[in-house]
Order: C-alpha cells, then structure tokens, then sequence
C-alpha cells in the first residue's frame, strides 16, 4: 500500500485539530496513560478531524477501542502484537502497521502480514527510552529488501535536515514526533515537512 511520505505521530487530538488541516495525510494517534472514557473521546475527535481533512488516522495501541470505533488502521509494537486478537483486527477490516527493532521482531512482524512495518529508532530519539541503538540507515536499506512490497515506516529522531537520508535509503515514509510538537512553530514545521516530503508522495 502507498503511505503518505509524512507520517505525523501526536499525542491528542487537539494536536490534530491544530496541524490536520495544513495538509497532513498521515496521522498517528498516540496516547498513553488515559482511561478508557477518555481515550474513546480522543479517538471519536481524531475521527472526525481526520475525516473532514481526508487524512489517514492510525491509532496506536488500543486496537479493541479502534475496532469498537469503527477506525481503520492501528500500529502495534512486538508486546502489543503478543496480546492482540488479530483475527479479530483483520475481520474488522483493519490494517496494521507494526514496529520493528531487530531480525527477530521482524520475522515475527512479517510473519503477521502487516499493511506496514516501522523500522526505529533510525536516530537517538528524545521521546522515550530504548534498549536498541541507533539503525541508522543502512538498516533501512536492509529492511526494505526484505519487507518489499510491504511499506516500511522510518521513525526515531528524524527532521528536515534527514529527510533526504531516509528515503535515499529506501524508506516509503517517515514518521515523527518531537521535531514538530515541541518545536517553537509546530505549524511552520509541519509546512516544511509537508514541502520537504513532496518528492515522495
Ligand atoms: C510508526 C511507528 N513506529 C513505531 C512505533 C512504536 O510502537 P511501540 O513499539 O508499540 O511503542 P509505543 O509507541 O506504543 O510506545 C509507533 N508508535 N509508530
Ligand atoms: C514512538 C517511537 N517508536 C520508536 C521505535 O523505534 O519504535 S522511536 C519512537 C519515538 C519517535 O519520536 P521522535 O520523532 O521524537 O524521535
Ligand atoms: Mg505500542
């Protein structure tokens, strides 16, 4: 499947409401440490939000809550996937991006037919902590050889000045938190990466 080359991860939907409407097509609804009532409201947000701007939501994690809420799409990392029903994501008709930080993880993300995998952290990332080092980029190439025709998602410490470098090597799209949401102008940025990506899409 073709991903939009700009793969914009935030943490709620008022971040959707702020930066959707510039032109975003790929969007990743990451929340943690919500209850349930409240993740079910951010979500019917996001929907919404997305719907109206004609842009992919994929929400992350909560794959029971996706399906009850009608979504179309959820990424999951390797723990995730252990405890997902899949069957039941696939006769909901959901597709599926999975996380990837090793050969292991990605004979087993493979072996579950993904729409998409993710490949990370490609660089230090600031977000969160992580047992692996850094890919770097010839791990892209790696990858890509061996997910294609699956879609394969670059994340971790990426920006404009990288760009370049990711899909050089093979990336479809290229996911990203903190340079947007805790940059000075998250708008202007999430221009720049909508402008910078253009190649690609
Ligand atoms: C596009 C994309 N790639 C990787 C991740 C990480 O997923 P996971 O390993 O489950 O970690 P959390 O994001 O849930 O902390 C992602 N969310 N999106
Ligand atoms: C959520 C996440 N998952 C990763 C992985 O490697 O699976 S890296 C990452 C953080 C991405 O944030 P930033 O763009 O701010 O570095
Ligand atoms: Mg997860």
């Amino acid at each position: 499947m073709k991903l939009d080359p700009f793969y914009l991860i935030v943490d709620s939907a008022a971040w959707i409401e702020r930066l959707v409407p510039l032109g975003v097509k790929l969007v990743q609804l990451r929340i943690k440490d919500q209850d349930e009532a409240g993740l079910r409201a951010e979500i019917r947000k996001a929907k919404v939000l997305c719907a109206r701007h004609r842009c992919q939501l994929i929400v992350n994690d909560h794959w029971r809550l996706a399906i009850e809420e009608c979504c179309d799409f959820v990424h999951l990392g390797q723990e995730d996937l252990q405890a997902a029903d899949l069957p039941r994501i696939r006769v909901a008709g959901i597709r599926l991006g999975l996380s990837t930080h090793d050969h292991a993880e990605l004979e087993t993300a493979l072996a579950a037919r993904p729409d998409y995998i993710a490949l990370g952290p490609i660089y230090p990332t600031i977000l969160k902590q992580m047992k692996w080092s850094p890919q770097g980029l010839e791990r892209i190439g790696e990858w890509k050889r061996r997910v294609a025709p699956i879609a394969l998602v670059a994340i971790g410490g990426l920006n404009p000045g990288r760009i370049e470098g990711v899909f050089g090597a093979g990336a479809d799209s290229a996911a990203v938190v903190t340079d947007i949401t805790l940059n000075a102008d998250p708008e202007a940025r999430t221009r720049e990466w909508i402008e910078r990506t253009e190649r690609w899409r």
